[in-house]
């Protein structure tokens, strides 16, 4: 099973490399048996391959996660909280193996997938512990012999489709919250990353997650999501990706008025203003811009400085960027992995180009390093204008274009100029101003000092095309629940005075 360039990955646990999918409980080839090649994006080698799984199978993964759903769910809080539980230790157990397997079919360098595989664990844990506490309400009355109570229970069952930039962790944030409040699952991941998620489900299965609970699809998206997305028995779509798919796939699940989670596209502001910490703020540039080489969609898009320190924050970002090393995820040093595909390197080229015919000047970095790999440095660009794509498009790549800008309203005005409203940033000294201006930011999170926002204990969502529904915290749970009202009457008054 694990041959071609797995076989030097040296993985204490080879079981944990599936090259079938999981479905109902067991490990199942296509029907046809076709495959679909996955490889390194650092080497390009062929890792293996894995099922292009289609329609038929996608209807038999429906039944079985619908016929699975009525004992899952009646299980009690507590035991579906244990089960998830010992998935997050397991998880945690394995961190090493299934760090070396993202960072083989990803490219993002090891301690980046080692903190990815320890993130993608937090979820599972997290939603283990929510699981018991999915709380209905009691409602003052609006008739004197009726009481009013909501009770929450499961959606049922439910489609996620996943993206490669964070393989497992986009996987956990879903599943965790679904299964905790007692749905089941079907994920489709990215093509490029399967074997973060088929690896996932060998250690669901090994917990005791029964089976048709968590099933995982490989194959044609639009064959395998478009059976999804049209089966009534699916009552929820959670998908994270570009905002364009995210559109398709909401027109999609129109016609059978699914619940829908969408996390999508983002054109994040990195405001940086004159009274900041000029040294706090480029360790937050550095952190929000160039993790995971930029294909985050919360990673800063635009860099936004005030006049008065533009210059000198420009050339403090340049030192640091210059210290990043670039190459295979498995080196030692390594900071910045390979892109995922060629389509990713030539957007950040065309980025560039765009603005430098515009006027914009390269101050590091600025061209692949090979013409054959999909290694791309680190880059940053000045003199940059609204005019320029980078102001509009999400680059997705090691970027950084610094605009400029002169007061606090300008800042704002620039900042959400875009139809995306996912994640902001700002560094400020000033205590009023960062009150104003978080408000004024027209964005689902706003780090404020700081250019990390991401955990397990907080909302992680967007507005605008940036999406709908959170994930994470305890709001992320409501998104796999419904709320149902019950009306009992016949009671008595409740306002009847003792005699
Ligand atoms: N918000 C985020 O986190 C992400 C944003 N992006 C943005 O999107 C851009 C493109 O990246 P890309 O990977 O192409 O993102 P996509 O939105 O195309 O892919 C995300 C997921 O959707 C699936 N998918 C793709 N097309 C369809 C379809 N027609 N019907 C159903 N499912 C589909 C993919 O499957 P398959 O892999 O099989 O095609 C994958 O599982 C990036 O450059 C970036 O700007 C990308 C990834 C994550
Ligand atoms: O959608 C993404 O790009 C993944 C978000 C990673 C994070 O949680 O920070």
């Amino acid at each position: 099973m694990n041959d071609l360039a797995f076989s030097g990955l040296e993985l204490t646990d080879p079981g944990l490399l599936r090259q079938r999918c999981h479905v109902d409980g067991a490990w199942v080839a296509a029907d046809g048996g076709a495959t679909l090649a996955v490889f390194d994006p650092a080497t390009g080698a062929c890792l293996g391959s894995v099922p292009d799984l289609g329609a038929a199978e996608t209807r038999r993964a429906i039944e079985a996660a619908g016929a699975a759903f009525p004992r899952w769910q009646a299980k009690l809080a507590k035991e579906r909280s244990a089960i998830l539980r010992r998935w997050f230790e397991l998880i945690l157990a394995h961190q090493e193996d299934l760090a070396r397997i993202m960072t083989a079919e990803q490219g993002k360098p090891l301690a980046e997938a080692r903190g990815e595989i320890a993130y993608a664990a937090s979820f599972i844990e997290w939603f283990a512990e929510e699981a018991k506490r999915t709380y209905g309400d009691t409602i003052p009355t609006y008739q004197a012999d009726k009481r009013l109570v909501t009770i929450r229970q499961p959606v049922g069952v439910c489609a996620a489709v996943t993206p490669w930039n964070f393989p497992a962790a986009m996987i956990t944030r879903k599943a965790g919250p679904a299964l905790a409040a007692g749905c089941t699952m079907i994920v489709k991941p990215a093509s490029a990353t399967p074997y973060s998620a088929l690896a996932l489900a060998e250690l669901a299965a090994r917990v005791g997650v029964p089976k048709g609970v968590f099933n995982v699809l490989t194959g044609s998206a639009t064959r395998i999501v478009g059976e999804l997305t049209a089966s009534p028995v699916v009552r929820k779509l959670t998908f994270t990706g570009s905002t364009e798919i995210g559109k398709v796939l909401m027109r999609q699940c129109a016609d059978t008025v699914k619940k829908v989670s969408l996390e999508l596209g983002g054109n994040a502001p990195f405001i940086v203003f004159e009274d900041a910490d000029l040294d706090a703020a480029v360790d937050g540039a550095m952190l929000s811009k160039y993790r995971n080489s930029g294909q985050t969609c919360v990673c800063t898009n635009r860099l936004l400085v005030q006049r008065k320190v533009y210059d000198d924050f420009a050339a403090r970002l340049k030192e640091r960027v210059e210290t990043l090393k670039v190459g295979n995820g498995f080196e030692a040093g390594v900071t910045q992995g390979p892109l995922i595909d060629a389509g990713a390197v030539r957007k950040v080229e065309e980025h560039i180009a765009d603005a430098v015919a515009k006027g914009a000047k390269v101050l590091t970095g600025g061209r692949r390093l090979s013409a054959e790999g999909l290694f791309f440095p680190p880059t940053v660009l000045t003199g940059v204008t609204p005019e320029m794509k980078v102001a509009s498009e999400e680059t997705f790549g090691p970027l950084a274009p610094l605009f400029v800008f002169d007061d606090e309203a300008e800042a704002i005005r620039l900042a959400n100029d875009t139809e995306y409203g996912l994640a902001a940033y700002f560094y400020t000294r000033d205590l009023g101003r960062a009150w104003r201006v978080a408000e004024a930011l027209e964005y689902g999170m706003v780090g404020i000092n700081t250019g990390h926002i991401s955990t397990e204990v907080a909302p992680f969502g967007g507005i605008k095309a940036s999406g709908i529904g959170r994930e994470g915290s305890r709001y992320g749970i409501d998104e796999y629940t419904e709320i149902k009202y019950l009306a009992m009457g016949g009671i008595g008054a409740c306002n009847a005075v003792p005699a």
